[in-house]
């Protein structure tokens, strides 16, 4: 903001935001748009978009929320306009008729939840058949972390400017946004080169997929094996080995007392009726789904130079010590619940805090931790930038989904990608034949599973 004419940047945003209401509007001209307006630059960015809408013909009114506190050129602008101010008393009839309300209340500036004094205004918004459009983020959200501490604007769009911001990424916030569409304002290099959060594209999976070459054989590909099932659940280690099988790595070694449901509906697993250090050379091991109390297996797994990836009942089995001794990677897949247990919190202060939560299980267990749930987040032990995966759909909370999230993962690391890569591109995988699977109906896991291809020829396309 320095380094440009004042206020330039407000016009960059205003001018994509009008636009953006525009578009969503269709039809400018007669059509009747409230802004509500906090006492910042957010407001700011609302009231100048609003006087080019008022200008090609929308009745456009404006509701202060922080009495005097607003910002004065874009209120002056909106006036000259043609726009009006209304009370927020008197603003609720004009919010019932809106086509469009415009949160313009608070933006990266904000903490805590809504105010009472806008929270019943943002509430008969949503009730209205207006379209609402947030203003770089659905004020009342906490913009870095994702969290929701009181009320917040339900937005159908949400106009964010130079970034994307964590809120509008994890959940729950991302629920509060809507569609997200990002103006540029020319903030690219004043950007800090390291971002907080990465959310892998089609091109960045595409470049991390593993393909065989001209001289690969299985072995060449990698092996990852699957410890996994027990007598009470075998079909976590079917499913488990059906992830695996789509991966990547040339072969699947099952050990466990489920080889038999293994084989009947895999012949091509390699099934070993010996422990994990007698079943033959792997790449990487996967241990834990529905793995019931077998604590040997898992302690023998991490004793392993390669890397591991604990799921499910090896989240609670494998002793913190010896994961944070081990000499190869380790990447840990809890959901929610999970991931709460081994931090000693209840499941919603995870849900609640998702990014807070994956760092400080990578940094107490020394692992990259693949958080999964409504945002599924990568979060390495040193630091660095999160991975959001983007692909997820609710239609993947379907029993045993996790187990085939698991072998999928689990091959990727036997090919060779390092754990932040093989959680990523695994989630990233996982969510697009979830998606693709489900197309608007339910699925079960093995469909999942079976659409990993369709998923990967996607991701090249
Ligand atoms: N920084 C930039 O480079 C740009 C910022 N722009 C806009 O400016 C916004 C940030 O503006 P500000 O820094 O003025 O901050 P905001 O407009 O987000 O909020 C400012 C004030 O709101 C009050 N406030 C805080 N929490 C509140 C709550 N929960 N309810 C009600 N009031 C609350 C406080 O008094 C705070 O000072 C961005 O989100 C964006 O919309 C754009 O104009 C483009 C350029
Ligand atoms: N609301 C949701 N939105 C998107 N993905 C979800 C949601 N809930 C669960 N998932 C995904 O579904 C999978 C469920 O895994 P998990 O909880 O381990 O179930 P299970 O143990 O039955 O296999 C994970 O990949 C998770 O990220
Ligand atoms: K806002």
């Amino acid at each position: 903001m320095a380094r440009l004419p004042d206020g330039a940047l407000m016009q960059r945003a205003a001018a994509g935001l009008a636009a953006a209401c525009a578009d969503l509007l269709g039809r400018v001209y007669g059509r009747r748009v409230v802004l509500l307006v906090g006492s910042g630059d957010n407001g700011g960015d609302a009231l100048y978009a609003g006087a080019r809408l008022a200008r090609r013909g929308a009745g456009v009114t404006a509701v202060p929320l922080a009495g005097d506190r607003v910002h004065c050129g874009g209120l002056a602008a909106l006036r000259r306009a043609g726009g009006v101010v209304v009370h927020p008393d008197a603003a609720g009839e004009a919010v019932d008729r809106a086509d469009l309300v415009v949160d313009g209340i608070v933006g990266i500036g904000g903490t805590g939840g809504l105010r009472a004094g806008a929270a019943p205004l943002a509430e008969r918004a949503a009730r209205s058949g207006a379209a609402v459009v947030a203003v770089d983020l659905p004020s009342g959200v906490e913009a870095d972390s994702g969290e929701v501490r009181g009320d917040a604007v339900r937005a159908d769009l949400t106009v964010t400017f130079g970034a994307h911001k964590p809120a509008l990424l994890i959940d729950p916030a991302r629920e509060h946004a809507g569609t997200v569409r990002l103006v540029d304002i020319g903030l690219r290099p004043e950007l800090p080169a390291e971002p907080e959060l990465e959310a892998l594209q089609h091109a960045d999976v595409a470049a991390l997929l593993p393909a065989p070459a001209a001289e690969s054989d299985k072995y060449r590909r990698g092996v990852v094996g699957i410890a996994a099932g027990s007598a009470r659940y075998p079909g976590a280690a079917v499913l488990a080995v059906s992830g695996a099988l789509r991966g990547g790595a040339g072969a699947v070694r099952y050990v466990g007392p489920a080889g038999e449901a293994v084989l009947a509906r895999f012949p091509e697993t390699l099934v070993s009726d010996r422990g994990p250090h007698e079943a033959g050379r792997v790449q990487a091991w996967v241990v834990g789904p529905g793995a019931g109390d077998d604590a040997g297996t898992v302690a023998e797994v991490l004793a392993t130079d390669v890397p591991v990836l604990l799921d499910a009942d090896g989240l609670r089995l494998a002793a913190r010590d010896a994961v944070r001794a081990r000499s190869a990677p380790t990447l840990m897949t809890p959901h929610a619940g999970e991931a709460a247990a081994l931090l000693g919190v209840a499941r919603e202060e995870v849900e609640a805090a998702r990014l807070s939560a994956a760092r400080e299980l990578a940094a107490r267990y020394g692992a990259t931790v693949l958080l999964k749930g409504s945002t599924t987040l990568v979060a390495d032990p040193g630091g660095g930038p999160v991975r959001v995966n983007a692909t997820g759909t609710p239609w993947l909370a379907t029993a045993g989904s996790g187990d085939v999230l698991s072998g999928l993962a689990g091959s990727l690391l036997a090919a060779g990608l390092a754990p932040r890569d093989a959680g990523g591109v695994a989630a990233y995988l996982h969510g697009l034949a979830g998606r693709l699977a489900a197309h608007g109906a339910p699925i079960a896991a093995h469909d999942i599973a079976e659409t990993i291809p369709s998923a990967w020829r996607d991701v090249h396309d």
